[in-house]
C-alpha cells in the first residue's frame, strides 16, 4: 500500500509507558484529541497487557491499538519487584516502539505525522528527530516534579552524590519557583536511592530531552504553580497544562461503585469520614497497617479503606469484627465519587498525581502518606506550599501521630483552615476547565499543532 503524508491523512503515533494509571492518563488525552479531530488516526502503543485493559471499553473507530514486546523473556520468573518488570520493557521499547510504527504506517497508509509519548520514554524525542516530526511529551504528574528533574544535574552538582543521610531537613534555596524545598523530599533517584538503576537514568535522561518537544503536554493546571511554569516555559519551547485529566478526560470504568462505597457513605454525617487509598501501585508495610488501622479503631473515626488483598492481610487480628460498624474495607473504591461526597471528610493519600487533583476538585484536606518518586514532592506542595493538607508528622505513621492528625483535620481550627484554603484550589481548577479556562486555550493550542497550525 502507497503510504501518504497528505493533511487529510493525518497520522499520530502515540507511545504509552504502560505501567501503574500512565498508559490510561494518555489514553484519556488521546480520546479528545481523536474526538476533536475525526479525521485524524491515532495508532496507540503499548504492550498487549496494557492494551487489553485499556481498550476493554469501546473505542473511537480513529484510535488503533498496537502491541509492543513488554520485554520479559520466555521462562522468566516475576522476583514480585515491579521495577524489574519496568526495566525489561524499557530495554526493549525503541525498537519495539519503532517496529511497530513502521507497520501502522503500512497497515494505514498514513505517514506518521508527529509523536505523541509519556515523557518517561525520553528516546521518543530522538525516534521524532530521526522521523523529523514534531514530538509532545505528556508527563503526567505536576509541574513540581518534573522542574526537579530538570535540575537534577544542578542539584548533584550542589549537594553532591553521596546520600543525604542526616541532611534531610536542609533546604533547597535555588529552584526557580521553589522559595525552599527539604532535601528529603525530592523525588527518587535525583540524589537518593539507586542512582544507576535504569528508572533514575531515564527520569535524568528525561529531562534533558524535554528541551527538544514541540511542546511538552503536563496533567495540571497552570494556576496551580505559577512561578515553576514560568520558569519550565524558559527552558521549554513550550509548556501545555491540560488537566486535570479527571475533568477533562472521558469518565473511566474505574469509577463504578462495584462494592456499594457509595450507598455506605450515604448513612454517615457531612464531612465525618476518612478515606483511606494509596493508589495502584504502593503498598504500606505491615507495621504501618497495623499502626493505621489501630488509629481508626481507637479514635472511632468512621472510615472508608481501599486496600489490596496483600496489605490486607496485614490487618491486626478481629479488627475486621470489631470495626464491622464503624468503616468499610473494599480492594477498590470509586475514587472520585467517594471524594465528592459529601459524607468525606479527609483523605489519607500517598500524594500520588491523580489523588492530589481529585482531592484538591473535590476540596477534600489530605493527611499525606508519601511513600516513593513524585509523592514526597507532592506532600511538600500540599502541606507547605498549597496549604491544603497536612504530613504525618514525623513521617512515619505510627498510631498516636496518625490519630493526631485526623484530630487535626477533622475537628480542629486548623482543619476549617485546610478546607477553606482547599476550596479556593478547587474554584481556580473549575475555572481552568472550563469554556475559556487556560487548561481548556492549552487544548486548543494543541489540536493546532498536531492539525499543522502554528504553535
Ligand atoms: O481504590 C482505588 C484506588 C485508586 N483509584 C484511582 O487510581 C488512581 C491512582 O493514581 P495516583 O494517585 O496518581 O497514584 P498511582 O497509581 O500510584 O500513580 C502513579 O502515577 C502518578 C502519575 O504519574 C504518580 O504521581 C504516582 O507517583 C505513581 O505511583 C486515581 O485516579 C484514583 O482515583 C481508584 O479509583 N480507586
Amino acid at each position: 500500500m502507497q503510504i501518504t503524508n497528505s493533511s487529510s491523512d493525518r497520522h499520530v503515533a502515540v507511545l504509552a509507558f504502560p505501567f501503574s494509571t500512565h498508559a490510561g492518563l494518555l489514553l484519556g488525552l488521546v480520546r479528545r484529541l481523536a474526538a476533536a479531530i475525526p479525521n485524524t488516526t491515532f495508532s496507540f502503543y503499548s504492550t498487549a497487557k496494557s492494551n487489553e485493559s485499556l481498550f476493554s471499553e469501546p473505542k473511537p473507530e480513529n484510535i488503533k491499538p498496537y502491541s509492543v514486546w513488554d520485554g520479559v523473556p520466555e521462562g522468566y520468573v516475576f522476583s514480585g519487584n515491579i521495577e524489574d518488570n519496568v526495566n525489561l520493557f524499557l530495554e526493549a521499547a525503541e525498537e519495539g516502539f519503532k517496529g511497530a510504527m513502521r507497520m501502522a504506517e503500512a497497515e494505514t497508509g498514513r505517514r506518521i505525522r508527529s509523536v505523541m509519548a509519556d515523557a518517561f520514554l525520553w528516546f521518543s524525542g530522538s525516534v521524532a528527530e530521526e522521523m523529523g516530526v514534531l514530538w509532545f511529551p505528556l508527563w503526567t504528574s505536576g509541574a513540581c516534579s518534573l522542574s526537579v528533574h530538570c535540575y537534577t544535574d544542578l542539584i548533584r552538582e550542589t549537594v553532591g552524590i553521596h546520600g543525604i543521610a542526616g541532611r534531610e531537613d536542609e533546604l533547597l534555596k535555588f529552584i526557580p519557583g521553589f522559595s525552599e524545598l527539604r532535601l528529603g523530599d525530592l523525588p527518587g533517584g535525583v540524589l537518593f536511592g539507586n542512582l544507576k538503576s535504569p528508572f533514575s537514568i531515564m527520569l535524568h535522561k528525561m529531562g534533558q530531552a524535554l528541551p527538544k518537544a514541540a511542546a511538552v503536554l503536563i496533567n495540571s493546571l497552570e494556576e496551580l504553580d505559577p512561578e515553576i511554569n514560568k520558569d519550565l516555559n524558559s527552558k521549554f519551547q513550550k509548556v501545555l497544562n491540560l488537566g486535570p485529566f479527571n475533568l477533562t478526560s472521558p469518565p473511566s470504568s474505574s469509577n463504578v461503585d462495584e462494592y456499594g462505597c457509595i450507598p455506605w457513605l450515604d448513612k454517615h454525617k457531612p464531612a465525618s469520614v476518612a478515606y483511606i487509598g494509596f493508589g495502584t501501585v504502593a503498598r504500606p508495610t505491615p507495621i504501618e497497617v497495623v499502626a493505621l488501622a489501630e488509629a481508626l479503631e481507637a479514635s472511632g473515626t468512621p472510615f472508608l479503606w481501599s486496600i489490596k488483598d496483600d496489605s490486607k492481610v496485614n490487618l491486626p487480628e478481629g479488627f475486621l469484627n470489631r470495626t464491622r460498624d464503624l468503616g468499610k474495607i473494599v480492594p477498590w473504591a470509586p475514587q472520585v465519587q467517594v471524594l465528592a461526597h459529601r459524607s468525606t471528610g479527609v483523605f489519607i493519600t500517598h500524594c500520588g498525581w491523580n489523588s492530589v487533583l481529585e482531592s484538591i476538585v473535590a476540596g477534600i484536606p489530605m493527611i499525606g502518606w508519601p511513600f516513593f518518586g513524585d509523592h514526597n514532592i507532592n506532600t511538600w506542595m500540599v502541606e507547605n506550599v498549597w496549604k491544603i493538607g497536612v504530613r504525618v508528622e514525623g513521617g512515619v505513621f505510627t498510631k498516636s501521630e496518625t490519630m493526631h492528625a485526623l484530630e487535626l483535620v477533622l475537628s480542629h481550627e486548623k482543619g476549617k483552615k485546610l478546607k477553606e484554603q482547599i476550596g479556593h484550589f478547587s474554584e481556580l481548577v473549575l475555572k481552568a476547565v472550563g469554556p475559556k479556562g487556560s487548561s481548556s486555550q492549552n487544548f486548543n493550542t494543541l489540536l493546532d499543532a498536531v492539525t499543522g497550525h502554528n504553535l
